[in-house]
Order: C-alpha cells, then sequence, then structure tokens
C-alpha cells in the first residue's frame, strides 16, 4: 500500500489485501466498545444477583465461604456438654460485638429464697449471661475495688444479650441502693425473689450454722452436715430468736432480713416500681417453668424454658435442669432444717404477717405463702 495515495485508494487496496479500512477501524472500535459495555453491564447485574440472593453463587464459589454455625451468630461463647462456658475465637467476639459491659439486670435478692438456682437456670438461656463470679457484692463489700474491676468480672455480652448479676446481699443494704443509683443506668432492671418468711428465717439460720461448723472443724460441706445433724440442739433456733420473756427477737439478721417491706421500702424510694420484678420464691421452687417465664418477659428475651428443660430430683428434693446439661444446685442449697417448735413457729408467722400485708401492698402482689396461712409444713 502507498501510504502517498488518497484515502479511497488506500482503502480499495486494503480491502483486497485483507487490511482492515479506516471504516473498518471505525465500525472495530464501536463494536469494541458496546461488547465492553455490555460486559461491565453483564458484571454489575450478576454481582448485584449474587449478593442480594447468595444462593445464586455457584456451588464451587460457595464452598470457599465460611459456614458460621448458628449458635455462634449473636453469642460470645460455646457451651461444653459439661455446661462450662469458653469464649469463641476473636473473629466471631468482634463479629458480634462482645465485650464486657455493666450489667442490664440485677437479682437484688433476698438470702435463701432460691437466688442460686435462679441463677443457674437462667444462666442457660442463650440470651442471658451472667457474671464469672457467682456473686459479685460490688455495690456492698467490694466498692473500693472500683467500677473497672465489676465491669471486668462481667462475661462479655453481645449486643443482643442480657448482662446479668445477683447479689443477694444487695437487698439489704441502704449503701448498695445509693451506689446503685449513682453508678447503673437509668435502665438498669431489678429482681427480687421473695419467699415464706418463716422458712427463710430458719433457712438462713442453718446455713450459717453449718458455715461455723465448717470454719471451726476445717471439714468439707458433706462432714459438716454429720456433724451439723449430730451436734443439732433441738433448742437452738429457738434460743437465738427469742428474748428471755418468749417474745420474737426483732434485732436479729435473720429474723428483720424476713421483714421484707421496710427493704422494699427503701428501694422504692429511689426507683420507680417498673424497674423490678417481685418473683414469688415459692412458687419459683414448685414452679420454676412458670417464674422464669415471668422473668424472660421482663427482662424482654425470647421464650425458652419450658417443662422438658428440668426434672424433679427425687433425692435432691428440688428442680433440677436436664437441658442443655444435666445438673442440681451444688450441696450447700436445700440443707436439711432443724425442727421448729410449734409456738415459736406461731409467733413467727403472726409477726410476720403485717410485714407480709405492707409487702403485698408494695409489690401489688400476692404471694403464695400469704394465701396458704405460711403452709402447713415449713
Ligand atoms: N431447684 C432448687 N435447688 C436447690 N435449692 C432451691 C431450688 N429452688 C429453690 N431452692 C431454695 O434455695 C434456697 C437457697 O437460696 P439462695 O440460693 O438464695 O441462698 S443464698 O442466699 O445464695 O445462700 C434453698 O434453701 P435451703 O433449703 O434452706 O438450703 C432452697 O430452699
Amino acid at each position: 500500500m502507498n501510504l502517498g495515495e488518497p484515502q479511497e485508494m488506500q482503502d480499495d487496496h486494503a480491502m483486497k489485501l485483507g487490511v482492515p479500512t479506516k471504516f473498518h477501524r471505525k465500525v472495530g472500535m464501536t463494536n469494541r466498545f458496546a461488547i465492553g459495555l455490555v460486559l461491565v453491564t453483564l458484571t454489575f447485574s450478576l454481582s448485584f444477583i449474587a449478593l442480594s440472593h447468595p444462593e445464586a453463587i455457584p456451588a464451587r464459589q460457595q464452598t470457599v465461604r465460611e459456614v458460621i454455625p448458628k449458635e455462634y451468630l449473636s453469642t460470645c461463647h460455646r457451651r461444653h456438654e459439661d455446661g462450662s462456658l469458653a469464649l469463641l475465637p476473636e473473629k466471631y467476639l468482634t463479629m458480634n460485638e462482645c465485650k464486657k459491659r455493666l450489667p442490664d439486670v440485677v437479682v437484688l435478692g433476698t438470702k435463701k429464697c432460691g437466688t442460686g438456682a435462679l441463677r443457674v437456670f437462667l444462666d442457660t438461656h442463650p440470651n442471658v449471661v451472667f457474671s464469672k463470679r457467682a456473686e459479685a457484692k460490688f455495690f456492698t463489700q467490694n466498692y473500693k475495688k472500683g467500677i473497672d474491676w465489676y465491669v471486668q468480672i462481667m462475661r462479655p455480652t453481645a449486643t443482643g444479650q442480657v448482662g446479668m448479676e445477683k447479689s443477694p446481699g444487695y437487698f439489704f443494704s441502704s449503701d448498695a441502693a445509693k451506689r446503685i443509683k449513682s453508678d447503673l443506668p437509668p435502665t438498669t432492671k431489678f429482681i427480687v425473689i421473695l419467699c415464706n418468711p418463716v422458712r427463710r428465717t430458719i433457712s438462713e439460720f442453718t446455713f450459717e450454722q453449718l458455715n461455723k461448723i465448717k470454719e471451726k472443724y476445717k471439714v468439707d460441706t458433706e462432714e459438716a452436715k454429720v456433724i451439723a445433724k449430730r451436734t443439732f440442739n433441738s433448742s437452738k433456733f429457738e434460743k437465738y430468736i427469742t428474748t428471755s420473756s418468749g417474745r420474737i427477737r426483732t434485732n436479729v439478721d435473720i429474723i428483720t432480713h424476713s421483714m421484707y417491706d421496710k427493704y422494699i421500702l427503701s428501694w422504692l424510694k429511689l426507683f420507680p416500681r417498673s424497674r423490678f420484678l417481685f418473683v414469688d420464691g415459692d412458687n419459683f421452687t414448685h414452679n420454676p417453668v412458670a417464674v422464669l417465664n415471668e422473668i424472660e418477659q421482663f427482662i424482654e428475651v425470647p421464650h425458652y424454658f419450658n417443662s422438658s428443660r428440668f426434672y424433679f430430683d427425687k433425692e435432691k428434693g428440688f428442680f433440677c435442669l436436664s437441658e442443655p446439661f444435666k445438673q442440681c444446685l451444688r450441696s450447700t442449697k436445700g440443707l436439711e432444717h432443724p425442727p421448729v417448735d410449734r409456738t415459736v413457729l406461731r409467733k413467727l408467722k403472726e409477726l410476720f404477717k403485717a410485714h407480709d400485708f405492707a409487702t403485698s401492698i408494695l409489690t401489688l402482689k400476692n404471694f403464695t405463702w400469704m394465701k396458704n396461712d405460711y403452709g402447713s409444713k415449713i
């Protein structure tokens, strides 16, 4: 081809030689542009379809994607078969925004009304996470350790989980109430489990006696129980709670701790009642599912507890967990109580009746033991 020739002639030669002409080049460029445009549009459309319909990704690509176990999606822990908890690998903790936080719900009390069983049972709910320590006691004896210590003893929670703590001594402490008011957010909820005050008083006495024996003889709970039974003096309890003239002492802790109304009143002076759930401990002992369902609603977690998760253990004499693992409360819970003189029992009932009346007005609840005259068997 002579490059000095006019354009039409150059094209003529070119056509003959099979070389692309300017016209062909123009058409070629337009085609390539069009093909490119179609390819880009196709790629965009395919990735859009793939994103909005992950099932549309070809099977070969899906295999390289990690399949996250369903139970890892909104939690920070994995539960072993024996019930113990292990933190999930770091990437899941990040994905689920897991971190240690102040508790959302605090079980304030009350001592010997089933707070231990409440904790063990509630902790199996997938949306509930209790503190690492069984009892933090931060707002009472550990306050000097500082709020960072308190946060550190919590387990990490994912955003949708409810962090909880139980320290039954808080209920009796006006200091704890004031500190909670100043340190916890105004959204914190409180659970107070109350039970038959006569039975509660005997329970606290029995528990304290056992602890004294453990300390004195340097023995474990089982040995202490044997010693307690052997050395049991039937009038010990009666002597401890009555004056020489036979009146009930109203200045000993195990008695005052059962006068629930005065503590409730002091808490209600600081917090609105809507932030409390007052739970019937006697009902909880005999029908844990009903009470746990009530708690689920109050703390706003999905329904989880049903009767298949529990069984009544005849040897223990109490309900135990059957799912997700088998577990009864440890041997310091469900102690054998000493028999108590009938006259002393009657005096205790009379003393607590007036307080219970006030309790039911303050809580707007009629508790089991009030309906059945404190039960025939205490
Ligand atoms: N399921 C189950 N298993 C074992 N024990 C149960 C259960 N439900 C309620 N209870 C009652 O809980 C009482 C102990 O209460 P607390 O756990 O609050 O005691 S403590 O204040 O934390 O020491 C304990 O009191 P005692 O019987 O005097 O030991 C029990 O009566």
